[in-house]
């Protein structure tokens, strides 16, 4: 869901940074040939993930979540020549998609994709990351990121995908909307972050939600 007036969205699309004419063409391409296009986080939020990058300097990226491929190729478009990211997901049918558009870009090469279930290949993980993108299963999402903080070099900082649920997560449970699993996970999750002292934490409500979290050296 968009918490903005549609005008105000494509205004500020509009003026924004976004990602290439090629990001363009996969996320036409994803929302004309599969029924869950709705997953795609959108040029607004593609153009705050690569702002986040040029800003931090990061270098090494990790994404739970790749989906199509689009914010995965959004990212490596703003990271260096020597700069990756590392995209896992455990669907590795809709990967084919992603693989083709990402070949035809310059910056594919820049995305090295793993498949599975994303807690199984965290374990795997034994590098740091400057910057993590949270963007998959909600069931999983307290597990994803206490695992990632522990992969996070020591100034990155994580992104969490889908916070506010459509607005789901202010609804009392058991009135209006019925409060799905998804919801429950979520409200737990935002709670447990802003619990945390240790953590700085900023929750932007743009389009769906998106958390940014890193550690607070002050503490
Ligand atoms: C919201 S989509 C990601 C969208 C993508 N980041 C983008 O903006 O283009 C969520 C993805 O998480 C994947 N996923 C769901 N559960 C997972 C799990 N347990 N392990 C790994 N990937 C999972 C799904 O297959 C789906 O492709």
């Amino acid at each position: 869901m968009n918490f903005l007036d549609e005008r105000i969205l494509n205004y500020s699309i509009d003026k924004s940074s976004c990602p290439s004419k090629h990001c363009d063409d996969l996320e036409l391409f994803t929302k004309e040939n599969h029924p869950l296009h709705r997953m795609l986080c959108g040029k607004l939020e593609a153009s705050l993930l690569k702002f986040l990058i040029h800003l931090s300097g990061a270098k090494s990226v990790l994404e739970l979540g790749t989906f199509t491929g689009y914010s995965a190729l959004s990212m490596a478009e703003a990271l260096p020549i020597d700069g990756r990211v590392t995209t896992i997901d455990k669907n590795k049918k809709i990967n084919e998609i992603a693989s083709k558009f990402w070949k035809e870009s310059k910056d594919g090469d820049k995305i090295r994709a793993l498949f599975g279930d994303g807690l199984e290949v965290l374990e795997t993980l034994d590098e740091e990351f400057d910057l993590i993108f949270i963007d998959a299963d909600k069931r999983n999402y307290k597990a994803y990121f206490d695992k990632c903080l522990s992969l996070l070099s020591k100034s990155g900082f994580i992104v969490v995908d889908n916070v506010l649920w459509s607005g789901r997560v202010v609804e009392e449970i058991g009135k209006e909307l019925e409060q799905d699993k998804s919801t429950e996970y979520l409200v737990e999750f935002n709670n447990y972050i802003s619990s945390r002292d240790d953590l700085v934490k900023t929750l932007l409500p743009i389009r769906d939600g998106i958390y940014l979290i890193k550690r607070d050296s002050n503490a």
